[in-house]
Formats: C-alpha cells, sequence, structure tokens
C-alpha cells in the first residue's frame, strides 16, 4: 500500500478551526511487512490506520491500497475492497447484546452472500474454526457469552479474533492490547505476527508501548503532530529519537518529577494527554 502526500484535516465544530490529524503522508508498505506505528496522543496514530482501512479520505493526496485506488471505486467494488482488509479498532464497536461467537463470526460477513450472513447471525455456521479461533486467545470458554458480560482486555481479544478469523489480506490494528496484562499483550502481538506471517499478510499496529512496539516489529513508523518524524528499522531506533518523538511541554512538572530517560528496553506508557 502507498500513500502520497495524503492528508487530513478535521473541522473543529467548537470553533470551526481545522486540526491537521495528518500532514502529508508518504510511505509505502510492502505486502507481508510487518510495521509498528507509535507517537504521542494525537499524533494521528487512528486516523492513518482508518485511512489505511478506507474508513477516512484523505482530503488532498492519494491512497493506493491491494492495486486498487479505493475512492475511484464504485460503491460496491469499495466493500469488496474493504472485506480484503481487517480494522481491529481501539474500542471494539461489538454490539453489547451480541454472543462472541456472532461477533467473530461477523469478520467472513463482508465475504459472504447477504443471506448466508443472515443466516450466519442466527445460526453460526463455522463453529469448529470460529472455536479455533477463539482458542488461540484463550477465550474458547467464552464462546456462546454475551459482549457486555466481557472484560476490556476480553472484549479486545474477541475484535482480534474476528479479524483473525476474517484472514484479510491487511491486518490494521489500533492499540489492540491496551487494555491487556504483560503477558496476554506479548501473546497476542506474537500471535498477530505469526498468523499474518502464515498468510502472506500485511501487519500494520499502532501501540504505546514502546517495547512491545520494538521487540515485535521490524519496522516502526514514529508519527508526531500528522507527520512522520522516522520510518526506519526497530534496531537502528536510538532513545534520543524516542526521546523528541514524545517530549511533551504541555508537562514539564510530570516530566522533571519522573526524571526517567525514555528508554527502549523496559516497558513504556508515556503520559497521555
Ligand atoms: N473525528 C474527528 N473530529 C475532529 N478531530 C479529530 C477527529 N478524529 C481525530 N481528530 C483529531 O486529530 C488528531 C489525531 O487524532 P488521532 O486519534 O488520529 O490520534 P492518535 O495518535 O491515535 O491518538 P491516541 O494515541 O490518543 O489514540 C487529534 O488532534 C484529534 O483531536
Amino acid at each position: 500500500m502507498t500513500l502520497r502526500d495524503a492528508s487530513i484535516a478535521f473541522k473543529q465544530p467548537a470553533d470551526a478551526t481545522q486540526t491537521h490529524a495528518l500532514h502529508q503522508i508518504a510511505l509505502t508498505i510492502n505486502t507481508g511487512e510487518q510495521v509498528a506505528i507509535i507517537g504521542p496522543s494525537g499524533a494521528g496514530k487512528t486516523t492513518l490506520l482508518r485511512l489505511l482501512a478506507t474508513a477516512e479520505q484523505p482530503h488532498t493526496g492519494e491512497l493506493q491500497i491491494l492495486d486498487t485506488q479505493p475512492w475511484a471505486l464504485s460503491g460496491n467494488a469499495l466493500q469488496q475492497l474493504r472485506a480484503r482488509i481487517g480494522l481491529v479498532q481501539q474500542s471494539p464497536p461489538l454490539p453489547p447484546r451480541q454472543r462472541v461467537v456472532t461477533a467473530v463470526a461477523a469478520g467472513r460477513a463482508g465475504k459472504w452472500s447477504r443471506l448466508k450472513s443472515a443466516v450466519n447471525l442466527l445460526y453460526p455456521l463455522d463453529i469448529d474454526n470460529i472455536r479455533n479461533t477463539l482458542a488461540k486467545l484463550d477465550l474458547a470458554d467464552k464462546m456462546f457469552q454475551r459482549c457486555d458480560q466481557l472484560s476490556g482486555g476480553q472484549l479486545q481479544r474477541v475484535a482480534i479474533a474476528r479479524a483473525l478469523y476474517q484472514q484479510p489480506e491487511i491486518l490494521l490494528a489500533d492499540e489492540p492490547v491496551s487494555a491487556m496484562d504483560p503477558v496476554l499483550a506479548e501473546h497476542t502481538l506474537a500471535l498477530l505476527s505469526r498468523e499474518t506471517r502464515q498468510h502472506g499478510a500485511t501487519l500494520v499496529v499502532s501501540l504505546h508501548n514502546l517495547a512491545l512496539a520494538l521487540r515485535h516489529f521490524p519496522r516502526v513508523i514514529g508519527l508526531r503532530g500528522g507527520k512522520i518524524q522516522f520510518d526506519k528499522p526497530a534496531s537502528e531506533i536510538s532513545d534520543t529519537e524516542l526521546e523528541k518523538l514524545y517530549i511533551n511541554d504541555q508537562l514539564p512538572a510530570a516530566t522533571e518529577q519522573s526524571g526517567q530517560p525514555i528508554n527502549s528496553s523496559r516497558p513504556s506508557t508515556l503520559p497521555r494527554c
């Protein structure tokens, strides 16, 4: 997938000013690559993932993905393209009363006929595969539970199971392990990496945890203020570059109090606005 000088600006309803969520982003991510996106709160990570998922249209510039220009496609063709792209959202929008099995089955709805999707909503057709997918995330016992009976971390795992079950060619995940304990977070990122590699799929994940980003992803993109600060192999990123990426002039007291430099080797969850 390729972005050429892509920008997105949002109008703020309060004062009608524009926020440049992304500014002239140029990048290419090749098929099968595994990439982490890091950066401070408000850097534009979610917007970038939504742009790649074709959930957001660039206001200027261009996106080419899976050999097409999505915004030149008809409505039907765009829907078909979206069925080939999986997006795990930061707060998975799972209907509270839906059962886990149905939520996961919905991952393939875009690939099925309307009739099959409707039947599947009532009577999930592919129980064994769904159970296997949930088992990889230690959730097989929750298969028939309602989504509103799950914890935040369990809901995140349901959303990941749904994306894995979809078997997309591109899997995009927005802070997919933010509500998980450290052991589950490690396990889940390793699983995402392994599963996408096995299917030859591309994986792009935004993360606040630097240690996880650097450990699990060979390529890391640092985003700040809607612009790319660096895009390089994880092994080449220095602590100074990380300090520069996350520097927060709005939080002098917090930074002084902690007195801790940003260190990529320790698990780090940085202060958020
Ligand atoms: N729908 C929207 N309307 C107006 N402004 C928006 C909208 N979505 C995002 N923004 C603004 O765009 C900027 C980038 O937001 P985005 O959610 O992409 O950042 P982020 O890096 O994912 O942040 P976080 O780490 O806190 O999730 C922010 O300034 C945000 O306020």
